[in-house]
């Protein structure tokens, strides 16, 4: 199932060919063919259990596949050792699951920071960077705040922040408005709108139509396929 999106010319920042994924005996992902091309905002739907995770983890780069190819840039990395993914994952691709992986015995600036840990910069740049990001998202008066004192959407906004003082060329979210109401959520998505007008890539994982119609294409799991709808 081949899902085209976006332009052409420049090589995708993900791509994936007939990527499967075993479990045992169950093949919880069927051949996938999938284009991210720089720019796209895709939303990736499906019921509960068709196989959404397994694919936002192996997009991610924090999976496997059990055949098949995934590149980013154009370099396959499936072969490449743990080290060498873990620095490609960390400089490509942000992320804002639920579970946030935020530190909480970290202040939210700190937490922003982590996120640069692959660039190289040295530490006053790091500061400098989060300090911005935390602006962006709307987040500065929360600064010195551990993750475990704020709210769902605030622990949101901050995974964003990370994201965007990394500079990571895609962003991954999984269900990012399901724990939030509907004035949290709806900021999220004014957030990704306005993330994505500045150039960044998204892919969201979502059960949410309201969600999914924010996003420029719409790819629909079904049982461990994958097709687009829009
Ligand atoms: N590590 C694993 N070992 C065995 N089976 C797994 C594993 N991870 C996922 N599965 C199975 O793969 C299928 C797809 O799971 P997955 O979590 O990707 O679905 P999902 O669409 O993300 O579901 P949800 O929306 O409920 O999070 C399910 O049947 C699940 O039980």
């Amino acid at each position: 199932m081949t899902v085209p999106t976006g332009h052409a010319e420049t090589p995708p920042v993900l791509q994936l060919r007939d990527v499967t994924r075993r479990f045992g005996d169950v093949e919880v992902l069927k051949p996938v063919t999938l284009d991210v091309q720089v720019g796209d905002y895709l939303a990736i739907c499906g019921a509960s259990g068709s196989g959404k995770s397994t694919m936002l983890n192996i997009l991610g780069l924090l999976d496997r596949p059990s055949s098949g190819t995934v590149s980013v840039f154009g370099e396959p990395v499936d072969t490449l050792p743990d080290h060498r993914r873990a620095a490609i994952r960390g400089r490509t691709i942000g992320f804002v699951f639920q579970a946030f992986h935020l530190i909480n015995a970290k202040s939210a600036t700190e937490n922003v920071e982590l996120g640069m840990l692959y660039r190289g910069l040295p530490r006053v740049e790091r500061r400098s960077r989060a300090l911005a990001a935390l602006d962006r998202v709307g987040l500065s008066h929360r600064r010195d705040a551990s993750p475990a004192t704020m709210s769902g959407g605030e622990r949101q906004r901050t995974a964003i922040a990370r994201a965007l003082a990394a500079r990571v060329d895609v962003l991954l979210a999984d269900e990012p408005t399901g724990n939030l109401d509907s004035a949290t959520g709806e900021s999220i998505l004014q957030l990704f709108d306005d993330v994505h007008a500045d150039g960044l890539t998204l892919i969201v994982v979502t059960h949410s139509d309201e969600v999914a119609a924010r996003a420029g294409r719409v790819a629909v799991m079904t049982d461990g396929h994958l097709a687009v709808a829009r």
